[in-house]
C-alpha cells in the first residue's frame, strides 16, 4: 500500500493550465458498486471503476468473502455476487490499507452475517475513530473488539439473525448511515437511520438501484431512510462517474493559475457533493456547467474553469457535509484570495486520514501562508492573487488530499513546495501527475 515507498516531490509553478481532463470514477460509488455486486446474485458489470488502492482494498476483501470478482481487458469489471446472507468466512485478516469507506461499510456488510472477520489497516487508518460504526452495529448484536479508542485493528462477530434498529446518527456521516443500512440489508425486519444533517446519499440511491425496498422520508428530525431487510439484490450495470473530489484539485489550480481554461469531463454533480462548487463560485470562481445530464442514476456535467480572481468568504458551515474531502484544496483557493476567509463547522477533519486542520495548517504556513487555528476549521489571509510565498516543506501524512492539495499549491508559489510523500495519492487519483503534465504540457 501506499505506505511503502514515500515519494518526495518538489512542486513549482508551471504555467497555466488548458486542455481537457476526465477525473477517475467516484470513490464512494465505486466502493458500492463491488460491495452490491458482490451482495446480488448473478452478475453485475461495473464501467469506470476508480482502480486506487482504497477500492481495490474493497475488491480484496469482497474476493476474500467469496465474491468472484475479474478486471476485463476492456477495464469492465465483472462481478458474481453470493447473494444478500451468503458472505464466506474469510480465511485472514481484511487489510483495508488506507481506507475508512471500506472499514465502516464493510463493517456494517459483515456484522449481519454469521461470520468473524479481523480489520486491519495502515497507520493512518489505525488511528481514526470507528467507534462511530461499532456503537449501532453492537445494537444490533455485532460482537466486536477494538483496539484501544475503538480503533483498528478490530475485530467483529457478525449475528445472524441481527436486531433492526431505528439509529438517530450523531455525527453527519455517510459511512455511519451506510454501515447500518448494509447491516440492515441481512436483518429481517426494517432497519432505519434519522439524519439531522444530509451527508452524500450514494448508498441510498444505489440500493434502490439494485432492487432493494429503501425508503427515504423527511421528519422534523431529518431524513428517515428505512430499509427493509433478508433482501434480494440483482445484478447491475453500473457506469461510475467521475469523482467530483478529484475533479476539486483542477478547479482549485485552474482557478488560481492566471491564463488557465480547462474542462474537466463527466464530474458527477450529486447535490450531496458540490459543496466546494458553490464555494468556489461564491469566491468568484468562473465554474460554467456544459452538458448537463445522467449517468448511473447520478446527475453529471463536464465543467469549465478559467482562470478568476477569488475574493473571500465565511465558508457557510452548513455546505460542511457536501464538501467534507474538499476542504484541504478550499484552503488553497483561500491562500491566494483576497482578504480573509474563514471555513469553520468542519470538526471532522480532524478524523480523516490525517488531521486536516492540523496538516494544512502546518504545510501552508511552512509556505507563507498567514492563517490561523480554530478547533473546528482555519482562518486563512490570502495574497489577493499574486503567488504564495513557497519555499517551505509539506508534510502529507499518509492523506492523499494533502499530497494533491499541496502540489496545487506549488503550482501557485513563488518558490518550490517540498513535499515529503505524494505516494498517497495512489489511494484515490493514481493518474494525477500524469494528469497535471498534460494540463501543463
Ligand atoms: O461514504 C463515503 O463514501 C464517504 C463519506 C465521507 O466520510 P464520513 O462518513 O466519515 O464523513 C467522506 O469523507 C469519505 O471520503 C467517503
Ligand atoms: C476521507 C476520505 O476517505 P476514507 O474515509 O474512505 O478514508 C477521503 O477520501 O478524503
Amino acid at each position: 500500500m501506499s505506505t511503502a515507498t514515500p515519494r518526495p516531490l518538489a512542486v513549482s509553478s508551471r504555467g497555466p493550465l488548458k486542455g481537457r481532463v476526465t477525473v477517475p470514477g467516484d470513490k464512494s460509488i465505486s466502493h458500492r458498486s463491488l460491495m452490491f455486486s458482490a451482495l446480488a446474485v448473478g452478475e453485475s458489470r461495473v464501467e469506470g471503476l476508480l482502480e486506487g488502492e482504497d477500492v481495490l482494498a474493497t475488491a480484496a476483501a469482497m474476493r476474500a468473502m467469496g465474491a468472484t470478482i475479474t478486471r476485463g481487458e476492456d477495464g469492465v469489471w465483472t462481478i458474481n455476487g453470493v447473494g444478500v446472507g451468503g458472505l464466506l468466512q474469510p480465511e485472514g485478516a481484511l487489510d483495508m490499507g488506507n481506507s475508512g469507506t471500506s472499514t465502516r461499510l464493510l463493517m456494517g456488510l459483515v456484522a449481519s452475517h454469521p461470520i468473524t472477520v479481523t480489520f486491519t489497516g495502515d497507520a493512518s487508518l489505525s488511528s481514526r475513530p470507528m467507534g462511530r460504526a461499532i456503537e449501532p452495529l453492537s445494537q444490533m448484536g455485532a460482537e466486536i473488539t477494538a483496539s484501544p479508542g475503538g480503533r483498528l485493528p478490530l475485530m467483529l462477530r457478525g449475528i445472524n439473525p441481527a436486531v433492526p434498529i431505528t439509529y438517530t446518527l450523531p455525527v453527519a456521516s455517510a459511512q455511519v448511515k451506510s454501515a447500518v443500512l448494509l447491516a440492515g440489508l441481512n436483518t429481517p425486519g426494517i432497519t432505519r437511520v434519522i439524519e439531522p444533517v444530509p451527508t452524500r446519499d450514494h448508498s441510498e440511491r444505489m440500493l434502490k438501484g439494485f432492487g432493494a425496498e429503501l425508503t427515504v422520508e423527511d421528519s422534523p428530525e431529518g431524513k428517515i431512510i428505512s430499509i427493509r431487510g433478508e433482501a434480494e439484490l440483482k445484478p447491475q450495470h453500473i457506469v461510475v462517474p467521475g469523482d467530483p473530489s478529484s475533479a476539486g484539485f483542477w478547479m482549485v489550480a485552474a482557478s488560481i493559475v492566471p491564463g488557465s481554461d480547462i474542462t474537466i469531463a463527466n464530474v458527477c454533480m450529486n447535490p450531496t457533493r458540490t459543496g466546494l462548487i458553490q464555494a468556489l463560485r461564491m469566491m468568484g470562481a468562473s465554474i460554467e456547467e456544459v452538458d448537463s445530464r445522467e449517468v448511473g442514476g447520478e446527475p453529471v456535467a463536464d465543467l469549465r474553469v478559467r482562470h478568476a480572481p477569488l475574493k473571500a468568504i465565511e465558508v457557510p458551515p452548513e455546505l460542511a457535509p457536501s464538501m467534507i474531502d474538499e476542504y484541504p484544496i478550499l484552503f488553497v483557493a483561500a491562500s491566494v484570495a483576497e482578504g480573509r476567509t474563514v471555513a469553520r463547522g468542519a470538526h471532522e477533519l480532524r478524523v480523516k486520514e490525517s488531521d486536516r486542520i492540523a496538516t494544512m495548517r502546518a504545510a501552508l504556513e511552512a509556505n507563507g501562508v498567514v492563517l490561523e487555528e480554530f478547533d473546528d476549521g482555519l482562518a486563512i489571509t490570502g495574497t489577493g492573487g499574486a503567488p504564495i510565498p513557497g519555499g517551505g516543506a509539506a508534510v502529507s501524512k499518509l492523506d492523499h488530499r494533502i499530497a494533491m492539495s499541496m502540489t496545487v499549491a506549488g503550482l501557485a508559489a513563488a518558490a518550490p513546495i517540498a513535499i515529503d510523500d505524494v505516494a498517497p495519492v495512489q489511494t484515490s487519483y493514481p493518474a494525477f501527475f500524469d494528469v497535471l503534465d498534460s494540463l501543463t504540457a
